[in-house]
């Protein structure tokens, strides 16, 4: 007799699994190596940006109140008294109806307050007498970036969590991060399992199929910020695929493996388990693809078994697995996001269990349209290329027509990644 599953619910199964979740641990990297790193902790301005008033222009500093009554008719003579470029100080004070000639980004002298751009000014200068004449006045702060305009002192710029892009390196840099605390890189074994597994480099031969799950998962897993250790494949043979799940646990923070959790003669996963003393949070999902999708947890560690069918073992892995990755990089978001979105073509057959349909969403005058990128079975690899979103069409006993306002999961996470 077939065992009987009953199926949990797509969010009970998601809370089972984040009960499990282990703690993320931090680690310093070079900031050359920081890009795409999760931050362990806030980043925080230690000083204003700019740390002085500077000047936003090449020009010359002086004090506003000389200028006030310039004019083209009544055009004002100053006196150059000193020249300075960025990353130099004036020393000397500035008087009345005197000039410090500044570049973009040099500090303002303490006795001014505005630039008058080089554009503006006439310059006459003869060896020992420098001299500019202006025909117009200028603001008190005209032309300059303020100290602290940027960013202020205490500032948290960016949370713990977040994944780090070019922007979150300048600011890094900015304010001195050699080494960038970040989380590590959970690692999580990888097992393909079926004895009709070919490798990628490998002749196809009558009856067998290329491991395309591994690669894919792999994939996934360094795309969620983990990661990803290949054991290879295995037969199903009961006692050697036990054995290398058993040594490859204690390496790794999370198991996942791929195939063999359904209810056929060869389909191992339910006796590894077993025999590895593991307790299984779920066995059956009412969800399509990826019903069979089993979560189990030994010694405080998860062990994934994803399922075989490629579009299973895909959804099974960003609803799961992911999060649980990203709760590990100290995400408060570990989820993809949601959008709602309108059905380009009706889903007239009906199915108890919640669908994931790998949809292509596309943007047409701020609306979202969803629709699939493939055919629309478990066990079909090419709609996974085209995704870039999941459909979600509730279980139950209405299809669903073109036009109507659904939820889609997007895949990419690139806005939502704290
Ligand atoms: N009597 C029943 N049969 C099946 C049920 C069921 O409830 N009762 N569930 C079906 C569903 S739903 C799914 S999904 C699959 C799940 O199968 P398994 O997870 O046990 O996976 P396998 O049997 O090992 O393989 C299924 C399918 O996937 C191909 N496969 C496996 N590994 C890979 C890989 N690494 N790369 C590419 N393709 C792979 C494999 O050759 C099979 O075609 O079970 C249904 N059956
Ligand atoms: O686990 Mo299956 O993917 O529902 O076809
Ligand atoms: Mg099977």
């Amino acid at each position: 007799m077939v065992e009987k599953r009953t199926p949990l619910a797509v969010a009970d199964a998601v809370q089972k699994v984040m009960e499990h979740k282990l703690e993320g641990q931090q680690e310093f990297v070079s900031i050359f190596d920081s890009c795409d790193r999760f931050l362990s902790e806030d980043l925080k301005a230690d000083h204003d940006v700019p740390r002085f008033d500077r000047s936003a222009y090449d020009g010359y500093a002086v004090k506003s109140e000389d200028l006030a009554d310039c004019s083209k008719e009544n055009p004002l003579r100053l006196k150059v008294i000193d020249e300075i470029g960025a990353g130099y100080v004036c020393n000397k004070s500035v008087g009345r109806f005197e000039a410090v000639r500044i570049m973009t980004g040099a500090m303002l002298p303490p006795d001014c307050d505005a630039v008058v751009m080089l554009e503006d000014v006439i310059e006459a200068s003869t060896l020992d007498d420098k001299h500019i004449t202006i025909s117009k006045p200028v603001l008190k702060g005209e032309n300059l970036s303020f100290k602290g305009e940027d960013v202020q002192a205490g500032a948290v710029l960016v949370k713990k969590g977040t994944k780090i892009n070019p922007g979150i390196v300048a600011l890094l840099a900015t304010f001195g991060y050699e080494q960038v605390p970040v989380a590590k890189k959970p690692i999580i074994g990888v097992f393909a399992t079926g004895s009709e597994l070919l490798e990628v480099h490998e002749e196809l031969e009558e009856g067998k199929i290329r491991n395309s799950n591994a690669y894919m998962v792999m994939a996934q897993i360094k795309q969620a910020g983990a990661e990803a250790v290949y054991f290879g494949k295995l037969a199903d043979v009961l006692d050697e695929s036990y054995q290398a799940m058993k040594k490859a646990m204690d390496t790794v923070d999370i198991l996942l493996t791929t195939g063999g959790v359904s209810v056929g003669d060869y389909d191992l996963l339910p006796d590894i388990y077993r025999k590895l003393g593991a307790e299984v949070l779920f066995n059956k999902i009412a969800m399509r693809p990826g019903s069979v999708t089993t979560v189990a947890v030994l010694d405080g560690k998860l062990l994934f078994g994803l399922s075989g069918n490629p579009s299973a073992c895909f959804v099974g892995f960003e609803l799961y697995a992911r999060p649980i990755i990203r709760t590990m990089l100290f995400s408060e978001k570990p989820h993809l996001t949601t959008a709602s979105a309108i059905l380009k073509e009706d889903f007239p057959t009906t199915n108890a269990f919640t669908r994931f349909i790998r949809s292509r969403a596309v943007l047409a005058d701020g609306v979202l349209y969803t629709g699939p990128s493939g055919t629309d079975k478990s066990s079909i690899v090419s709609s996974i290329a085209n995704a870039n979103a999941l459909t979600i069409l509730p279980g139950g006993i209405n299809g669903f027509k073109k036009g109507e306002q659904v939820q889609v999961i997007l895949l990419d996470d690139s806005a939502n990644t704290y």
